[in-house]
């Protein structure tokens, strides 16, 4: 368990909080190129998309810092349901449309990894989820045996019950400790049918962050940032696994109620 706390910032409405996710999200990329070359992102469904293409698609402020470099990415997803990728409830979808179906052709292409669409009307979403498993062990492990991917970012929504990526409250699968990627057979979030990351893959990455914003979300994160009661809740198990590679983006609504200590810039 991580000792150090997450980062909690909020801005007053979605221009400004997009300007601060962008100077983030291309930190995190400038670093990670540094690194190794190569941005490797995880990246949820939900309203996050839309707010992320905000952030990326604005121009640029002239410095070579905040230029996103989309031909180094790899793209994955969380989390994704278990539906074809042209479907309106797939996440794949929601990105292509928000986000990568509009990049400016000077800036890159990225490369995306979706699931299996061959797999998605099974029964059982075990199998694309293994499936996944090892997509994600061909592009982190290669030939060598890696216990866990390092992400460099994975890019999260926080649901009004606390959930996050398809890790539901109370559900087993926030108890995995093996596997990369989890099926979920009953998401109390339609669709049922979904795949995710597991926790400690999550808690792994380099930098995590959440994206939480509207009234809908006061009660949750009053839950999660200052109440006991809230500790099992899984967005919460991420700030405490994680601690302060934890960095939360909220507008003023979403946090009205909260005490824990906010910031407003970066
Ligand atoms: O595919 C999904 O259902 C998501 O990945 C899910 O985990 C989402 O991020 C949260 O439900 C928050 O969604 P909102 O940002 O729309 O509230």
């Amino acid at each position: 368990m991580a000792s150090a706390h997450p980062n909690l910032y909020s801005f007053p409405d979605a221009e400004s909080l997009a300007g601060q996710l962008r100077t983030y999200v291309l930190r995190c990329q400038n670093a990670a190129l540094a690194r190794h070359d190569t941005f490797r992102v995880a990246v949820s469904g939900g309203s996050l998309p839309g707010l992320l293409a905000k952030a990326l698609l604005a121009s640029d402020d002239g410095t070579p810092e905040d230029i996103p470099h989309f031909s180094k990415w790899d793209i994955f997803f969380a989390d994704e349901r278990a539906v074809p990728l042209n479907h309106e409830d797939s996440n794949y979808r929601l990105l292509n449309d928000e986000l990568i179906s509009k990049i400016p052709s000077e800036l890159g292409t990225p490369v995306v990894h979706p699931i299996d669409e061959k797999h998605v009307g099974d029964e059982d979403p075990q199998e694309l989820a293994d499936l996944y498993q090892e997509e994600l062990m061909r592009v982190f492990a290669g030939k060598d045996s890696v216990k866990l991917p390092v992400f460099d970012l994975i890019l999260l929504g926080c649901g009004p019950d606390g959930h996050t990526c398809s890790l539901f409250p109370g559900h087993a699968l926030l108890r995995e400790k093996d596997a990369w990627v989890a099926a979920e057979s009953n998401s109390p979030k339609p669709p049922p049918k979904r795949i995710t990351l597991t926790l400690p893959v999550v808690t792994h990455a380099v930098s995590i962050a959440f994206v939480a914003t509207g009234s809908g979300k006061q009660g949750i994160l009053k839950q999660i940032f200052d109440l006991e009661e809230g500790a099992s809740l899984p967005s919460a198990l991420v700030n405490q696994g994680a601690g302060d590679k934890v960095t939360w983006f909220t507008d003023h609504q979403a946090v009205d109620g909260v005490s824990f200590p906010r910031r407003g810039s970066l």
